[in-house]
């Protein structure tokens, strides 16, 4: 069933190109990027060193400018461009995609103007079709280096996860269905804030103790806000939610722990972002989930934290000193 369906893939970055180049060797594949030197060196070299430095893509893996050549022939679609950038592109695909594929969505942030989640921006967009999101702890050179992982994709609708979920996975790439696309969409969406933190305190000179009492509360954190807006708690607890937070929190390669290491080493979040060629996230996210927690009355001090240093100015510091200053009560309570 998988190989005779035709995949569209948005978004020619690290994590869309590495997707396409999974799904590619199980069925035809065109990933749709707005830079021609990208797409011509993914199809005459197979390769994208810009993101993806060390890396060979599958070779059958078709790449184009023309968002019409990705989308218009496709059963199914991946939205792998940046959140902020989402509806933008979802609308522009609007004249072009069929009326019922399904569409995944791999981004893991909430839109800066409302605060929303990827799916619902594209179900804004795009009415009408099946949506689901892939995630999980999937640092994208990892995989393209070969090294084993694990994700899930999430759809309310059963039928048809277990098809897609053939299309996706390969031997080393290991996909598990879940039926909570909210609470793996927050999950992937919320970590990147919790690994600014880990940063943070890393660049500080954390403990391992340190380093796991954050990791811990952060989870709660995850938990606590996740399932007010709509999670359920065992999904924040399985790869979307605790597997994504450790892989992000721990990983040299994560673009949002390195936000967080560099805002530690002192640098403002206007250097920080000068220096950055890729997207970091949580640097966005942190705003409207901030003003989720407040509006919701849910206190999140490792958020707040996050928030002051990254929208504030406030050194990271200050947010080490923010957290240990907060009461310390009982471990089912914020703090
Ligand atoms: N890199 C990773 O390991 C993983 C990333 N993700 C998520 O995937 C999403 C995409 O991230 P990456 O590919 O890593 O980012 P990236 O920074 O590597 O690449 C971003 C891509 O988006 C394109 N882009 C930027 N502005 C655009 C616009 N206005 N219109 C169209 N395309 C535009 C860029 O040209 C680039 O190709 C993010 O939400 C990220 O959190 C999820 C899992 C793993
Ligand atoms: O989502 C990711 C790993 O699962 C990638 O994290 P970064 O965006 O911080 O690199």
């Amino acid at each position: 069933m998988a190989r005779e369906l035709k995949v569209g893939l948005l978004g020619g970055g690290s994590w869309g190109t590495t997707v396409a180049s999974l799904v590619a060797r199980n069925a035809p594949t065109t990933l749709w990027a707005r830079s021609e030197d990208t797409v011509a060196e993914i199809n005459c070299d197979h390769t994208n060193r810009r993101y993806l430095p060390d890396a060979r893509l599958t070779a059958s893996l078709r790449a184009t400018t023309e968002l019409a050549e990705a989308v218009g022939g496709a059963d199914v679609i991946v939205f792998g461009v940046p959140s902020q950038v989402t509806r933008a592109t979802a609308a522009a695909i609007r004249p072009f995609i069929r009326p019922w594929v399904p569409i995944i969505s791999l981004a893991k942030g909430f839109e800066l103007s409302t605060g929303k989640r990827m799916t619902e921006v594209i179900g804004e967009e795009l009415p009408g079709h099946p949506l689901g999101v892939l995630t999980g702890p999937n640092l994208a050179k990892e995989i393209m280096s070969g090294l084993a992982a694990a994700a899930v994709l999430a759809m309310d609708d059963d039928v048809i996860v277990r098809e897609l979920q053939d299309l996706f996975r390969t031997g080393l790439f290991r996909v598990y269905t879940n039926d909570d696309p909210v609470g793996a969409e927050l999950g992937g969406a919320l970590k990147n804030i919790f690994a600014i933190a880990t940063g943070m305190g890393d660049a500080l000179g954390a403990g391992v103790n340190t380093r796991s009492a954050l990791l811990t509360r952060s989870q709660a954190e995850m938990m606590r806000l996740g399932v007010a807006l709509g999670a359920r708690a065992e999904t924040l607890m399985g790869l979307a939610g605790m597997g994504d937070l450790l892989a992000t929190c721990t990983s040299p390669q994560s673009r949002n722990r390195t936000v967080g290491l560099e805002l530690g080493s002192g640098k403002t979040i206007e250097q920080v972002l000068a220096s950055m060629s890729q997207v970091a996230e949580g640097v966005k996210s942190v705003g409207p989930v901030w003003e989720m927690a407040c509006a919701r009355g849910i206190e999140l001090p490792i958020v707040r934290e996050v928030y002051a240093v990254v929208h504030e100015g406030a050194p990271a510091t200050s947010a080490f000193r923010g957290l240990l200053s907060t009461a310390a009560g009982s471990e089912a309570e914020p703090g």
